[in-house]
């Protein structure tokens, strides 16, 4: 599902690593906790996942694609098989709760009675379907984060990363979250989620936990 081998990333600029002599193998249908403390690479780890940035040596394999050398056309297929959660990929603001989550499928060419079948499920699944024609600005934080799952699953991928999906949530919301993303690694999905939370570690039984610290990965991890 996920390998890689002697992985190092430097950023543009920068003299020291984010991530620096990494190997990893990940089996489908593994939960994984991506831990460690902020800077520790954690984001960077997911977007080098994504395709969102290119190691600087080593190999990165998803889903059987070499990301370093995978063409850009190829690209967005592999995608559509990612569902991501990160902070930096907001919600449209001025788009229903069903609209934001129809997006994610149009982008990967999915329309018509297939879409909106999808939608209405997903919006079931993470308990808004009465919120669906909802302003999603108008929604509290916790709903938000929903919406943001709801679009991560709704093309149903095989893959799903989440970078501290509970951040911003009260103990409460962050239960609700984990119970979600939890659900959707009962459904088949691999799941890697990135928190330097310990306490959300606690909320699933036996993930395999993955510790960065100063870019690398410690020892047993
Ligand atoms: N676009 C970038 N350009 C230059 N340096 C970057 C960039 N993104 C991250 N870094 C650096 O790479 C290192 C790892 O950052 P990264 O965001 O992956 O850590 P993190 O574990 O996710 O931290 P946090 O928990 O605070 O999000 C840090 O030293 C950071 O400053």
């Amino acid at each position: 599902m996920v390998f890689f081998e002697q992985v190092k990333k430097t950023y543009h600029g920068r003299t020291k690593p984010a991530l620096d002599e990494i190997n990893l193998h990940i089996q489908p249908g593994q939960f994984v906790y991506l831990s460690g403390p902020s800077g520790a690479g954690k984001t960077t780890f997911l977007r080098l996942l994504f395709g969102a940035e290119l190691p600087s040596s080593g190999l990165v394999k998803v889903l059987g694609a070499d990301m370093g050398r995978i063409p850009a056309r190829a690209m967005p297929r592999l995608r559509r098989k990612i569902g991501v959660i990160f902070q930096d990929f907001k919600l449209v603001r001025g788009l229903t709760v069903y609209e934001n989550t129809a997006l994610a499928l149009s982008v990967a060419g999915i329309n018509g009675k297939t879409m909106a079948n999808q939608v209405s499920k997903t919006l079931a699944q993470v308990g808004l379907a009465a919120r669906a024609h909802t302003l999603v600005e108008t929604l509290s934080g916790g709903e938000q984060q929903r919406v943001a799952i709801a679009r991560a699953l709704v093309a149903r991928p095989k893959l799903l990363l989440a970078d501290e999906p509970t951040g911003n949530l009260d103990p409460e919301n962050a239960r609700e979250i984990m119970r979600l993303v939890v659900q959707a690694h009962t459904r088949g999905t691999t799941v890697i989620v990135a928190t330097h939370d310990p306490q959300l570690i606690k909320l699933v039984r036996g993930p395999k936990v993955i510790r960065l610290y100063q870019g690398r990965l410690e020892e047993g991890s």
